[in-house]
């Protein structure tokens, strides 16, 4: 089947590295004679109201031939889902990705090129939509729901990608392919600052309560933070969201943690908790960060319910 993508740039992803790239990637859509429209995302969020307003004005019928494409990083995908999830549909439209951004860690989880020529290829030669799992939150307290690719994260990580955002040094070592390594600096900084708090966690009929949690992490793949493989046993395909409940260690702890989590041995440790389930129900009685997709969520008190759904996207990793 071919299709005709409806195209969601974002500039800034990557510090930048997206509007370098654009260029190369509209002459290999050119050269390839795919139809296409683009829109560029003209503020944070933008790509939300972009894809919510595309989806509206396409009627809801069966052998719709447009692809929804988001150019950008983690955060972009996010948005074009969530603007392509706000109004139902019967008659899904799929989305696609390049990786341009920073971390790409959805690139990584479902197993796509991370050079985007490659992840380009693996998008416009794909011929069919595949069902993936995507994540869900409704979270009560300030009424918020959506979904998510990557992760929803409590804590640590979630005070990292804050953290990092208003880095400087995040641009220049973007600029140098190094992201990962703001990443790391803010870690740093972070968890002299974050003290733990108290977490409840209802899966099933158990309830669990942490009172020093730290890292509070509900992945739909192994990845966060640009690479880091957080549950190594995740994937996209098992309708399971995977839950990480990390307890505050020491500094030395947190080193032998860090250690662990290289050899992705982690999971073992006695300060780390461990869930696989459909459904989570996470309750935070104090004001922490929140990320969804590394997209910051603020600081604020949750009462959060999170689920696995699914949704079609348009690549073919086998290319
Ligand atoms: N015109 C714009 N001006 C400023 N920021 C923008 C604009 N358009 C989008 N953004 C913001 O850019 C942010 C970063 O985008 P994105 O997450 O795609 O890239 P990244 O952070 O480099 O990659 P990754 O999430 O993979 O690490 C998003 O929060 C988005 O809202």
């Amino acid at each position: 089947m071919s299709v005709q993508f409806y195209i969601i740039l974002n500039e800034h992803a990557g510090s930048g590295h997206a509007k370098e790239v654009w260029p190369a990637i509209k002459q290999q859509l050119d050269a390839a004679a795919v139809s296409y429209e683009v829109a560029v995302s003209e503020y944070p969020n933008h790509a939300v109201l972009l894809s919510e307003q595309f989806a509206k004005q396409l009627p809801d019928t069966p052998h719709q031939d447009w692809v929804v494409l988001a150019v950008g990083g983690d955060g972009t995908l996010h948005q074009a889902l969530n603007g392509l999830t706000r109004l139902p549909r019967h008659y899904r439209i799929p989305v696609a990705y390049i990786p341009i951004g920073s971390g790409n860690d959805f690139a990584r989880g479902v197993g796509m090129a991370l050079d985007w020529k490659t992840a380009l290829n693996q998008v416009i030669q794909c011929t069919h939509a595949t069902d993936i799992d995507i994540g869900s939150y409704d979270e009560t307290i300030k009424q918020e729901r959506g979904v998510f690719t990557n992760n929803l994260g409590i804590g640590f990580d979630a005070a990292i990608i804050a953290q990092a955002n208003q880095s400087k040094a995040k641009v220049w070592l973007n600029k140098h392919h190094l992201g990962s390594l703001s990443y790391l600096a803010s870690a740093l900084s972070v968890y002299y600052n974050q003290t733990g708090f108290t977490l409840t966690v209802h899966v099933g009929n158990q309830r669990d309560i942490y009172p020093n949690a730290f890292l509070v992490t509900t992945t739909n793949h192994p990845y966060f933070g640009g690479g880091v493989g957080i549950a190594p046993g995740a994937t996209v395909h098992d309708h399971k969201l995977h839950l990480v409940v990390i307890e505050k260690p020491n500094f030395f702890k947190l080193m032998w943690l860090a250690l662990r989590l290289v050899f992705k041995r982690h999971l073992t440790s006695k300060a780390v908790h461990y869930y696989q389930a459909s459904n989570v129900h996470l309750t935070v009685p104090s004001i922490e960060y929140g990320q969804l997709d590394g997209e910051e969520m603020g600081g604020r008190f949750f009462d959060v319910y999170v689920g696995v759904t699914q949704y079609p996207f348009w690549f073919d990793i086998t290319i």
